[in-house]
């Protein structure tokens, strides 16, 4: 068995295409819509997967965009999307510089939470650090205390 996909419901596709392509880097590898049940369906890749996630070979995030439905209330059962990036202080300055919530900054240089504009959480993890982190970590909020 092997790990294909997350889903999560976007509200605003273009939105949710600039958070995590624009801001996060991650690519586009598969699009597909369906006018009758008016949604379209997004698939991203981080740039190492693309080429295999073309191919269902690596994991990818599928943003479902129902046409008719502009929010969604946060799932308290979701927990967070994981992301390992070359340079964590880099992501979240560039992050905050463009307005993105900031839940837990990377203080300890290994773990940041950060929010997209669904409200579903992100993690970013500097790539090389210890993975969970081997210090007592600061949580980040709940998604109730957003
Ligand atoms: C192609 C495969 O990756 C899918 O996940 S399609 C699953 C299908 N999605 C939809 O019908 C999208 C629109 C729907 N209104 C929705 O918001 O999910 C589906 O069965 N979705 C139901 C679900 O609970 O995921
Ligand atoms: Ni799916």
């Amino acid at each position: 068995m092997r790990f294909l996909h997350t889903m999560i419901r976007v509200g605003d596709l273009d939105r949710a295409l600039e958070f995590f392509c624009g801001m996060l880097g991650l690519q586009e590898v598969r699009r597909t819509q369906n006018e009758k049940a008016r949604y379209t369906l997004v698939y991203l890749a981080a740039p190492e997967d693309a080429a295999q996630a073309k191919e269902n070979g690596a994991p990818t995030i599928e943003l479902t965009h129902n046409w008719d439905e502009h929010a969604y209330a946060g799932g308290r059962n979701f927990g967070h999307l994981a992301f390992a990036v070359e340079n964590i202080y880099d992501v979240c300055a560039r992050l905050k510089a463009a307005g993105v919530t900031i839940n837990r900054p990377p203080r300890d240089g290994h773990m940041a939470f950060v929010q997209s504009p669904d409200l579903i959480s992100i993690e970013l993890l500097q790539k090389g650090a210890p993975l969970p982190p081997t210090e007592p970590w600061v949580s980040a909020p709940n998604i109730g205390a957003w």
